[in-house]
């Protein structure tokens, strides 16, 4: 159930979503996310009638599924679902290619092309990379300070060795750092599959090498650390990779792409070797860019890059609290007295639900309209900040090493091609997946959240003689 509930009470059918409810759902993904992201990262979706019995059995299904800190989750009672192509999997060739004009194709959304004995294995790399810049006058990002909660709530037993800001600083040393941390520490913030399966995770971590074993093929044995190496620079090129679909909205952004050397064997050494230890000391800040108007991305990344384009609507979250908090609590008094509407907060409102106006720099000569602005960028913000990046990766036949083009045909898309270490070819597709719109609520829930986290942190490190000055959130 949408915790917005408490505004929305009157609409909402017996505690059934409605369709229009499931359509906005659809549209602030597609719509909104696909402008602001670039449409070739939001693979399209498409909404479907389901009896809500069904519903209820898969909830029951997945239930044995769920680790025990998710149990509590539930499928909500709908009777539409949003069918999404599988990301694990890249996008299918047009049914054209394969099959004459004539004959009939069915395209079905829930049975992606899974790849026949004869191809070679897809595999997928989930991230769920979170926040990746320092909020206003941090010296932690939340990722770094929830380890404490999550470990004082029993989530976690072991704090990450990962660090989003290492992963969003452009910095091939940095990104790399930040992979293998990820394979060290997956938690939720990395998985693997193949074919679709998930082989590597928080809960099958000792698959890691097997699992790069069958994706590189490597047949040298004598560099323990070769696999590692494949599979972090692979990650990291494609993470960084432009992707050029011409459709996003600009974000009136500056960004330095920054050419670095590749590693060495010794810049190896040190990475494979380094562990965080202390994870009090403050999260270290990407290198700042200068720009002329609007907020400051300090990052090296290419700017078209996944992850550049992830930032820079993350970075729309990058408020004052205190200003952010107020705006809240005028517009829920508001809600509340019938002075404003809570349609004016959907993302199907005509006006306020468009990208050209959440995006505007431009003063209103209303303080609640700019109220709205803000918390709902912040809400767009909070789904960048919690959603996945999937790519697919298939290596190409090595007959076909010898061809020149960088790019493959998939549906209606060039698919990149990215080389490894060994020069073999893949095929990649990255899609950003669970954009899911965050509830106004949300706001409240980051304000305790953010409380809880400080709280944590301070009690974990109170005898710490280093500098914690992280700032609480103002007027919590
Ligand atoms: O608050 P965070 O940063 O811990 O994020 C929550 C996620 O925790 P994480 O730290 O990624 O393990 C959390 O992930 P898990 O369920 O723990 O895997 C949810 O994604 C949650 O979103 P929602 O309430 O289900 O819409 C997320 O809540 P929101 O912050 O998006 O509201
Ligand atoms: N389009 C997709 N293709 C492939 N895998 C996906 C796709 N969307 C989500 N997933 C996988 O499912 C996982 C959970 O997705 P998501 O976060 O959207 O579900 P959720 O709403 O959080 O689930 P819950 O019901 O537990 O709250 C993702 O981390 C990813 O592994």
């Amino acid at each position: 159930m949408d915790s917005d509930n408490q505004f929305v009470a009157q609409e909402v059918n017996g505690g059934i979503r409605t369709i229009a409810e499931t359509l906005e759902r659809l549209i602030f993904s597609q719509k909104i996310l696909g402008s602001l992201l670039g449409a070739g990262l939001v693979r399209p979706c498409h909404v479907f009638h389901v009896d809500l019995d069904e519903i209820e059995e898969v909830d029951h299904l997945v239930d044995v599924f769920r680790p025990a800190h998710r149990k509590h989750k539930r499928l909500a009672p709908v009777c539409h679902v949003i069918v999404c192509p599988d990301c694990t999997l890249l996008p299918r060739p047009p049914p054209l290619l394969t099959q004459s004009a004539e004959q009939s194709v069915t395209v079905s959304p829930t049975s992606p092309s899974k790849p026949t004995t004869q191809q070679p294995p897809v595999f997928c790399v989930e991230l769920k990379p979170k926040q990746g810049f320092l909020s206003m006058g941090h010296q932690h990002c939340p990722f770094c300070l929830n380890q404490f909660l999550k470990r004082k709530h029993g989530k976690i037993q072991l704090l990450s060795q990962y660090c989003p800001l290492d992963l969003f600083s452009g910095s091939r040393m940095r990104m790399l750092k930040a992979i293998i941390a990820l394979t060290r520490t997956p938690q939720n913030n990395l998985r693997i599959f193949q074919d679709g399966n998930l082989v590597f995770a928080e809960e099958c971590q000792s698959n890691l090498m097997a699992v790069l074993q069958q994706w590189f093929q490597v047949d040298d044995t004598s560099d323990r650390t070769l696999l590692l190496k494949h599979f972090c620079t692979l990650v990291m090129d494609a993470l960084t990779m432009e992707i050029c679909d011409g459709t996003d909205a600009s974000l009136d952004q500056t960004v330095d792409d920054v050419k670095e050397a590749k590693e060495s064997q010794e810049d190896w050494n040190r990475l494979i070797k380094e562990e965080r230890s202390d994870h009090s000391l403050p999260c270290l800040p990407p290198q700042a860019r200068i720009r002329k108007t609007g907020p400051t991305i300090a990052t090296s990344l290419p700017s078209r890059s996944v992850l550049c384009r992830l930032l820079r609507v993350q970075s729309l979250g990058d408020v004052d609290f205190g200003r952010l908090y107020d705006a809240y609590d005028a517009l829920v008094c508001r809600f509340r007295d019938g002075s404003v509407p809570y349609e004016t907060m959907r993302w199907t409102h005509p006006h306020t639900g468009t990208v050209d106006w959440l995006l505007s720099q431009e003063k209103t000569t209303n303080q609640t309209m700019d109220d709205v602005r803000l918390v709902q960028r912040y809400r767009i913000s909070s789904t960048t900040r919690d959603c996945s990046i999937m790519i697919a990766f298939q290596r190409l036949a090595n007959d076909s090493v010898k061809d020149t083009t960088e790019f493959s045909f998939a549906g209606s898309e060039h698919l990149p091609i990215l080389r490894d270490l060994s020069g073999q070819r893949y095929k990649c597709h990255a899609s950003v997946v669970d954009l899911d719109p965050k509830p106004v609520t949300c706001v409240e829930k980051h304000r305790r959240r953010n409380q809880a986290m400080n709280e944590a942190f301070w009690l974990s490190n109170s005898s710490s003689s280093h500098s914690l000055t992280n700032r609480l959130p103002p007027k919590v």
